[in-house]
């Protein structure tokens, strides 16, 4: 859903490409980079129950994923090794941010919330993973309604709201995230299906 905004986000990131470009920095470097941005944003912020400056400092590095790929087509339309590199690190990054949120429930108690943020995070890898072997298999697979970014932004502006005092936001967006995540999981694995099962 969020892909809509891919070209207006890329006409934001584009002069700030082109001034990486020019100096020579790699999309890889950015992906890199922003992948420890994100992973020290959560968890430095998170286990400390600092969820709204996490938040913060999260959303800024997340959005490296767009600027990698930005910069790659720049630079020629990418590599498959920059390919791979963009998808692995995301996975990081998701991890990061929710052991980041466990830390947090387990340490005030919230076992449950505890439990709600590692299914998020194993539904989430579930969901891109069954992307990745789908491709792998010459396959389609890029179907489904909770997609990493919208995934990122429920998560990300419910702690954010959270750390900022709205009571229940953090515990209803990890909820509403976990059903949303099992749902495109199943859309994904019916998308795979439906390719494969001779009709
Ligand atoms: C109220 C409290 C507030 C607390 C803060 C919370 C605010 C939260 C708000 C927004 C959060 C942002 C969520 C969205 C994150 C988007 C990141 C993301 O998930 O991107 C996913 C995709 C990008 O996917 P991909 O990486 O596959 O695309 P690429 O373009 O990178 O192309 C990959 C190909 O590129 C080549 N390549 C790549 C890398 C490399 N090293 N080498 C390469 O060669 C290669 O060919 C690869 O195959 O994004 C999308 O698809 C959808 C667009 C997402 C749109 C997000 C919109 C964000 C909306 C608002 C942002 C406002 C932020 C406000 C900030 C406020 C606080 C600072
Ligand atoms: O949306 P999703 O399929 O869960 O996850 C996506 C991966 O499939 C894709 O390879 C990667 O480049 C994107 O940034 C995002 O991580
Ligand atoms: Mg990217
Ligand atoms: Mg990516």
């Amino acid at each position: 859903m969020l892909k809509l905004l891919r070209p207006a986000v890329t006409r934001v990131l584009t002069p700030l490409g082109r001034a990486l470009a020019r100096r020579g920095i790699s999309p890889n470097v950015i992906t890199v980079l922003g992948t420890l941005g994100v992973a020290a944003g959560a968890l430095v912020f998170y286990p400390r129950g600092q969820l709204f400056l996490g938040s913060v400092v999260i959303t800024v590095f997340v959005l490296s994923d767009l600027l990698d790929g930005v910069l790659a087509r720049m630079l020629g339309g990418g590599s498959t090794w920059g390919a791979f590199l963009d998808s692995t690190l995301d996975r990081v990054g998701d991890a990061a941010i929710f052991s980041g949120l466990i830390l947090w429930f387990m340490s005030t108690g919230e076992t449950v919330l505890a439990a709600v943020a590692l299914f998020c995070l194993v539904a989430g890898a579930v969901v891109s993973y069954a992307k990745a072997r789908a491709e792998g298999l010459g396959l389609t697979c890029d179907v489904g309604l909770a997609e990493r970014s919208e995934r990122l932004l429920v998560v990300l502006v419910a702690a954010g709201l959270g750390g900022l005092g709205v009571p229940y936001i953090l515990a209803v967006g990890l909820w509403l995230l976990a059903a949303a995540s099992a749902f495109t999981a199943g859309q994904r694995i019916v998308h795979v299906y439906r390719q494969t099962v001779p009709t």
